[in-house]
């Protein structure tokens, strides 16, 4: 197959083969054999397939929220074509048994995958590191959905073993004994309480998160372990890690909502670390655009409707992101708010780095052709009708987002959209297919 006429972020415009699974050469003008296939991208901007490092899809054990089949084709349409799946399901990923249970409902996903191992007082870490693990974590320093919480000690003892292993541990970094609970124990309750949502930011604060990354790059450093911080949230958050030696990822909630999207969003914006102060989301903003965060990542944790629509405190945290990370990336591309170098750099390059993926994120002959072709001017309206998650809601709803039309894992086409010329109309099913292609474990 040959893509022809394709703009690439570093200005170039080229023409790409691809060979199989792999790019077989990029040159500003190739000739297409006599049984090509071609495809005109005159106009259009190829990227290398995002890799979205945080992932929940929920099998086993929550497939009423997302399965991997629905989680997988949610990636594709949003321009993902690697997922690192986290380790809270039912039963966690733990033990090497339960990772294999995981690896056997991962296989139904049309895009690749990493899975994760996690750690609990009881976990099994010689056969779960006998497994082929993406990485540890996230480790949970604090109890978030699925309440796997580690105590400090079992915290420094879980990142030896990885150490041993030669194993990247994503954190999840807060310190419980700096929440608020006055927050929590003063809300009198009563009617209307998810109207409250604001106290889920005060309750969970900013000192929780800042204190636990500096304990956490303190263990990475005694150890020399590798240390990603999940999520971060504050700017304090963001500049701990990086003065720690960490790597550290910025969800797309944290970048463009804030608490004032609180009133709109209610506990459909409960999520952990919290939305914070817009002052600080524009500080968080400022360190993605300038390269000091190292990856996007969305922490997609699809929950219900009818689980979202419970009262403050017993609503589930987290939201869906997986398919509008890209998406929102792209359109601020597209206002000038960050460059399209940056945004590869944020959820390609960086990526494909941190978690040793040799063979993505990057358009270079010999890779993986994990691709996603874009039509950079094409900003749609963002609406959970449209998005392909279980959950079928989304955060995001009524902003813009540049999504792609076409997206390849491997060589193969996993999403595809028909280019509609009118520029207004929805996402929708009749004009959108899935490839059927079975992803694969990227530490096969
Ligand atoms: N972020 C969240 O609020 N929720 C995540 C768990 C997590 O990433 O902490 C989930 O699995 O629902
Ligand atoms: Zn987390
Ligand atoms: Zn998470």
């Amino acid at each position: 197959m040959l893509i022809t006429n394709a703009g690439l972020v570093d200005g170039r415009t080229v023409d790409c083969r691809i060979d199989g699974e792999r790019i077989a050469a990029i040159d500003a003008d190739l000739d297409p054999a006599a049984d090509e296939s071609v495809i005109d991208a005159a106009g259009k901007l190829l990227f290398p397939g995002a890799i979205d490092a945080h992932v929940h899809f929920r099998e086993p054990g929550y497939s009423h929220k997302e399965t991997w089949t629905t989680g997988a084709r949610s990636a594709a349409a949003g321009g993902v074509t690697t997922v690192i799946d986290m380790p809270n399901t039912s039963p966690p990923t733990t033990t090497g048994e339960h990772f294999d249970t995981k690896a056997a409902a991962a296989s139904k996903a049309c895009i690749d995958y990493g899975i994760n191992g996690g750690v609990t007082g009881d976990w099994e870490p010689d056969s779960l590191f006998d497994r082929p693990l993406c990485a540890l974590g996230e480790v949970f320093l604090a109890d978030s959905t699925g309440d796997m919480g580690v105590a400090p000690d079992d915290f420094a003892d879980a990142v030896d073993r990885a150490v041993a292993a030669d194993v990247t541990v994503t954190v999840h970094a807060e310190d419980e004994t700096l929440f608020d609970d006055a927050a929590r124990d003063g809300d009198a309750g009563g009617a209307g309480r998810a109207a409250n949502a604001d106290l889920w930011s005060t309750y969970r604060t900013a000192e929780a998160e800042a204190e636990a990354v500096t304990y956490a790059t303190e263990v990475g450093q005694e150890t020399g372990a590798d240390i990603h911080i999940a999520h971060t949230s504050t700017p304090e958050g963001i500049d701990a890690a990086v003065d720690g030696g960490a790597t550290c990822e910025v969800c797309p909630h944290h970048l463009y909502l804030s608490r004032e999207d609180l009133d709109d969003l209610g506990t459909y914006g409960r999520m952990n670390p919290p939305l914070r102060s817009e002052q600080r989301r524009k500080a968080v903003f400022e360190r993605v655009a300038d390269g000091t965060v190292d990856i996007v990542a969305t922490d997609h944790a699809p929950h219900t409707r009818e689980e979202k629509d419970a009262g403050l405190w017993d609503a589930p945290s987290g939201v869906p992101g997986v398919e509008t990370m890209l998406p929102l990336l792209l359109e601020s591309a597209r206002q000038g708010d960050l460059s399209y170098e940056r945004v590869v750099d944020l959820v390609a390059r960086n990526p494909a780095d941190i978690f040793d993926l040799d063979s993505k994120g990057r358009i270079e002959v010999g890779r993986d052709a994990d691709l996603v072709l874009v039509d950079p001017d094409d900003a749609r309206e963002i609406r959970g009708d449209d998005t392909h998650s279980k959950c079928g809601w989304t955060p995001f709803e009524g902003r813009r987002g540049v999504f792609p039309e076409l997206t390849m894992v491997r060589g193969q086409v996993v999403y595809e959209r028909t280019p509609d010329e009118s520029n207004v109309s929805d996402r929708g099913a009749d004009d959108e297919r899935f490839g059927d292609v079975a992803g694969e474990n990227v530490r096969l």
